[in-house]
């Protein structure tokens, strides 16, 4: 018999990775409404919309990548924590067994997954008393993707594209805005930002971090940092980066700003980047039953998200043309992919085979278990579950394909792949490879999983499941999978000229503000 406690720390866990709350939905449906719908940020925002219904329709995780489970929980003076601890692992362990979070605790040296999300570092648990009879616990699923893309800065310091940072305010204003122009769109941008100024290189980021559990609407106490976080989320949105860095109007959803004193010769920034896919919640429990007596953050079932809202502003905006689209059987010949351009919309049908860090690394010195040749790579570390049918696909987004970019051209050219699709775009060793050797590089909506999940007919088999569920290499059956054109056998990529024009952009706010 599992504990109330334990009970309640299942719901939170359920509710955290399956529904979105209401503020993060309502900057969403903003971002949404400030977009053309026809163009490929409207189009990624409206996949994404359509992603955060079905996954809570589907009680299932909204992104794949669960991320680390981070609780930070307050209690009564007294309480014990040794049980509230065991009570927080055995639900993340079921809250793993049914497909609510994916296997996600790797062994750092071996590479082997724990398989419950139970490990060394794993889950992440802070506790803090408190002079009150209940008990608050809150949750953030932070995924890997936006973690890589969080950043520290140590002042004084020289920013790209900025120039100097001194140790003032108009310093950590360049920092901030720099941090948003790295992330592009690896961090599944559009993004939220938790900034930490000051402590030291382990408490700014948990300073950093604490930011992210604060409600969007709310407004920042420091006269000083209140400006500030107005400051950055008008001009980071001039960065012109947008959703999934596909370029577009927004590019940052929230901002939020806290300080700490720090040692005299240290001037940290530090920066916690989070993606769309905002996964935080928390609830209040009674201190005796440990029932849940309120939710922390309001819940987002009643805030609907494929309402026709901001139909209208479409009609304002200037129209751009539908993109094309281009449906393909796979495996795919070197004809087909030679046809595509930057910015068309390609419909896949046939099987595909998921395909990421370990795998990469694998292939380079061993043969691959299957023919690849015209064969398509899926960035996907997918949530599965098994029963006596077999295996299920819970949710299967991309991952950022950057971290394959020393493998992926050799990989193409030794196997004969036509495509990959992953998300964020890959760089110039790639994009050589697609133009030598006749290939494209498809961009999924990252965290779009129950959508993607959805197109998945069939599992047809599985290899290499000794490197994990999310690594294994599953061969999936598709039927109507969208993907965009973000890079092409032309030497076009969508992902440089962004990167180039967000760059020019940065520069503007070189002079000093904050004075
Ligand atoms: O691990 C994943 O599936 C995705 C990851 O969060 C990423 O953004 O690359
Ligand atoms: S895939 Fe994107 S949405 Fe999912 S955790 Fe990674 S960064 Fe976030």
């Amino acid at each position: 018999m599992s504990s109330s406690f334990e009970q309640s720390m299942y719901k939170l866990i359920v509710e955290t990775s399956t529904n979105l709350p209401a503020d993060v939905r309502r900057a969403i449906t903003a971002a949404r409404e400030a977009e053309d719908r026809a163009t490929r940020a409207g189009l990624s925002l409206s996949t994404i919309a359509q992603n955060i219904e079905m996954a809570e329709c589907n009680v299932s995780p909204i992104c794949q990548d669960t991320g680390m489970p981070t609780f930070v929980v307050h209690t009564p003076v007294g309480a014990n924590q040794i049980i509230m601890k065991q009570g927080i692992r055995n639900a993340i362990a079921r809250a793993t067994k049914d497909g609510k979070l994916r296997t996600n605790s790797v062994d750092s040296l071996t590479g082997s997954n724990t398989g419950d999300n139970l490990g060394p570092g794993t889950p992440v648990i802070h506790f803090e008393q408190w002079e009150r009879d209940d008990v608050d616990v809150r949750l953030i699923l932070k995924g890997g993707g936006c973690e890589n893309k969080n950043i520290q800065y140590s002042l004084p310091a020289e920013i790209e594209g900025l120039g100097k940072a001194g140790r003032d305010l108009d310093g950590i204003r360049k920092c901030v805005l720099h941090a948003v122009y790295q992330a592009q769109g690896q961090g599944c941008s559009a993004g939220f930002i938790g900034v930490g100024i000051g402590g030291d290189r382990t408490t700014g980021y948990e300073l950093a971090k604490q930011q992210l559990f604060r409600k969007i609407e709310d407004v920042n106490p420091i006269p000083e940092l209140q400006q500030l976080e107005e400051y950055i989320m008008d001009k980071a949105n001039q960065l012109g980066i947008g959703t999934m860095g596909f370029g577009g109007n927004v590019t940052l959803l929230g901002c939020k700003v806290g300080v700490n004193n720090r040692l005299p010769a240290s001037f940290f920034v530090s920066v916690a980047y989070n993606c769309w896919a905002y996964r935080r919640q928390g609830v209040v429990l009674d201190g005796t039953t440990h029932e849940i007596k309120e939710w922390v953050y309001e819940g987002g079932t009643g805030v609907s998200m494929t309402e026709e809202a901001g139909e209208a502003s479409g009609e304002s905006a200037e129209v751009a043309a539908k993109p094309k689209e281009i449906v393909l059987q796979m495996p795919l010949t070197e004809e087909d992919v030679r046809s595509l351009k930057v910015g068309d919309v390609v419909i896949l049908n046939g099987e595909m085979h998921t395909g990421r860090d370990a795998l990469h690394k694998h292939l380079m010195d061993h043969d691959a278990p299957i023919d690849l040749n015209g064969g398509v790579i899926y960035h996907c570390g997918p949530v599965m579950l098994k029963d006596d049918a077999g295996w299920h696909v819970k949710a299967a987004g991309p991952t950022t394909s950057i971290r394959e970019e020393p493998y992926q051209g050799d990989i193409m050219k030794k196997f004969g792949l036509r495509a990959v699709i992953g998300k964020g775009g890959m760089g110039p060793k790639t994009l050589a490879a697609l133009q030598e050797h006749g290939g494209v590089y498809l961009n999924a909506v990252g965290g779009a999983a129950q959508y993607y999940a959805e197109c998945i007919k069939n599992v047809n088999g599985v290899d290499f499941s000794e490197f994990g569920i999310p690594e294994a290499m599953w061969h999936l059956q598709v039927e109507g999978f969208a993907a965009i054109v973000t890079m092409d056998s032309h030497g076009n990529s969508l992902h440089a000229e962004v990167d180039k024009d967000s760059k020019a952009k940065l520069a503007q706010f070189k002079d000093p503000v904050f004075v």
